[in-house]
């Protein structure tokens, strides 16, 4: 038996440096708009609790890799930790980090009982097989054992995990508190105490926090045309619905590369043609292939970034045409990035607002369970529809009358709350 040890070997980050420069920055800029005392920044910079697990799993081979599975939680101020588990060969502990603080502010500014965590694990997901991916599910659950709980820390699906990991990390859970512990995860599958609506929730709330911002504008989804980049979960969510409100998606994309249309894309037909041909964007006989970073520059009313972080940058930025960025990834704009967007006055529509009707509709499963009544879909919806409206107008309320961008509303917004609890617990030292 071989041991290959795939355990990331990074730097160790000096315990007084945030290691999170964009999510550290945005902080700042929010605390300055706070007037936040400088220590509880100090306190909201660091996460809480940073855990690395070795995962040792035997693949089919019979050959045995040693795996480095994270989980940072943030912050619990407001309620048990909350965040997605990715699985991705760009996983660090850095960038589990930064996401795992974007978690605690999106919670915040939803109003959702939550704080902020993040998991993840540097693999390929496509290059293990089920079973592989099963052992490595349940071994990194294992791990994490003491540390995850329907009351401390409830993980859910991001890149790369589903429902079926989800179900996976219950089943483990559950065996090693001998009973049945459906909310220790969310996400998971209806069998077994999941939400009507989550699959879609987050491509729902990405349509709705465009709905809402053209609106404001004066425009309908009706006609509006859209270009989108990912089409996992989130990205082909959002186009489907994007789709059936009228709007014209003019271009979608994967990691193999995107399809565009100028007259707009049949996206029921494509999605047909991908459970013919995975992944095989590019030969969609109703468009013409198109790389992702082409996608990137169409003229578009709005532009939806729906897969890695930083895809828009300093070397980008100024060829962004779309008039909309609306952030379905999380972190796809880099701090430069976002600086050009905002001189060029594209409005950009933050990560922590866009992307929440996930974890909105993880929390209203979270609630469900606890009180053993589900709801139909079209309950789940109009409620996570009622809080995504209401957080987007709060953070363009903020906005305007603040003369910021929206991105610093919503860190105010969220930051403030946490802040606020902090200061009310008595934490601060
Ligand atoms: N799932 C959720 O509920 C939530 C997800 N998010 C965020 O949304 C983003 C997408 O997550 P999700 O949809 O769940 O992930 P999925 O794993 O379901 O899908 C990811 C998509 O991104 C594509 N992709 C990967 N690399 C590239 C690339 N270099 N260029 C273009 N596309 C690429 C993938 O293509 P391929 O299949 O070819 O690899 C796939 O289409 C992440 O930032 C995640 O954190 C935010 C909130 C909640
Ligand atoms: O649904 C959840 O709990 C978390 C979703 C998530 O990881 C995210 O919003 O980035």
């Amino acid at each position: 038996m071989v041991l290959s040890s795939t355990i990331a070997r990074e730097a160790p980050t000096p315990a007084h440096i945030c290691p999170m420069d964009r999510s550290c920055s945005y902080l700042q800029q929010a605390a300055s708009q706070l007037n936040l005392d400088t220590n509880i920044t100090t306190i909201l910079e660091h996460p809480r609790k940073v855990i690395t697990v070795s995962i040792p799993v035997k693949l089919d081979t019979g050959e045995v890799q040693v795996l480095a599975g994270h989980r940072v939680q943030h912050s619990d101020i407001l309620g048990p930790y909350k965040g997605g588990i990715r699985y991705h060969p760009s996983v660090t502990l850095r960038e589990v980090s930064a996401l795992a603080m974007l978690m605690t502010w999106k919670c915040a500014l939803l109003g959702i009982p939550y704080g902020g965590a993040k998991g993840g694990i540097a693999i390929d997901p496509n290059q293990y097989s089920v079973g592989e991916l099963e052992r490595i599910t349940r071994r990194y659950t294992s791990e994490l054992i003491k540390d995850i709980g329907p009351a401390v820390d409830i993980p859910a699906p991001d890149m790369g995990t589903s429902a079926r990991e989800m179900a996976w990390m219950m089943d483990t859970y559950s065996m090693h508190v001998g009973h049945a512990v459906p909310g220790i995860v969310t996400g998971k599958p209806l069998s077994i105490g999941g939400s009507r609506g989550r699959q879609q929730a987050t491509g729902r709330g990405v349509m709705l926090a465009i709905r809402e911002a053209l609106a404001e504008r004066g425009q309908s989804l009706a006609g509006a045309s859209i270009a989108i980049q990912g089409f996992g979960n989130v990205g082909s969510s959002a186009a489907i619905l994007l789709h059936e409100a009228g709007a014209k998606i003019l271009a979608v994309s994967n990691g193999s590369g995107g399809v565009y249309s100028e007259g707009g894309l049949d996206i029921p037909a494509l999605q047909a043609h991908l459970q013919d041909n995975p992944r095989q964007m590019g030969t969609f006989p109703g468009g013409e292939a198109i790389g992702n970073a082409d996608l990137l520059l169409l003229p578009c009313d709005v532009l939806v970034p729906a897969a890695l972080e930083d895809q828009i940058t300093a070397e980008n930025a100024d060829r962004i045409q779309a008039k909309i960025v609306a952030e379905a990834a999380n972190g796809p704009i880099t701090l430069d990035g976002d600086r050009i967007l905002a001189d060029r006055g594209i409005l950009v529509l933050p990560d922590i607002l866009t992307n929440a009707g996930g974890v909105v509709v993880s929390y209203l499963e979270w609630v469900q369970g606890q009180s053993y009544v589900f709801w139909d879909e079209e309950r789940v919806n109009r409620e996570m529809e009622g809080l995504m409206v209401n957080a987007y107008h709060r953070v363009s309320a903020t906005a305007r009358c603040k003369t910021i961008s929206f991105r610093l509303a919503a860190y105010t917004l969220g930051v403030g709350r946490v802040a606020q609890a902090l200061s009310d617990r008595g934490l601060y030292p």
